[in-house]
């Protein structure tokens, strides 16, 4: 393998994994989805989502990753509140 094919299989090996992840947080904002429907819970929680930013970016010390995880949590945010908005229309009782 060269150097290119052997760093493109780590790229490989670690998009599974980040794929694997994603599946498994978007799971649990399903979860999250039942129990704002069941509660009367709004989808958006603008406060919850800064939380979220503090905590993935507060160990980085580069500020250049920290700006580029930033903006990836942020689209990830924004899959996650339409995959609960399509749950609770499904329900009939869009938040
Ligand atoms: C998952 C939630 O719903 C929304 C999506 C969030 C996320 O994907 O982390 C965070 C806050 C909410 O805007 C939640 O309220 O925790």
């Amino acid at each position: 393998m060269t150097d290119l094919e052997q760093l493109r299989w780590q790229i490989d090996q670690t998009d599974k994994e980040i794929a694997e992840l994603l599946k498994e947080r978007f799971d649990f904002t399903a979860m999250i989805a039942a129990v704002k429907d069941r509660d009367g819970i709004p989808t958006l929680n603008s406060q919850r989502e800064d939380v979220v930013l503090t905590k993935v970016t507060e160990n980085l010390r580069d500020p250049q990753v920290g700006k580029a995880i930033t903006e990836i949590f942020k689209k990830i945010m924004d899959e996650s509140k339409k995959q609960q908005n399509q749950l609770l229309n499904r329900v009939g009782e869009a938040k």
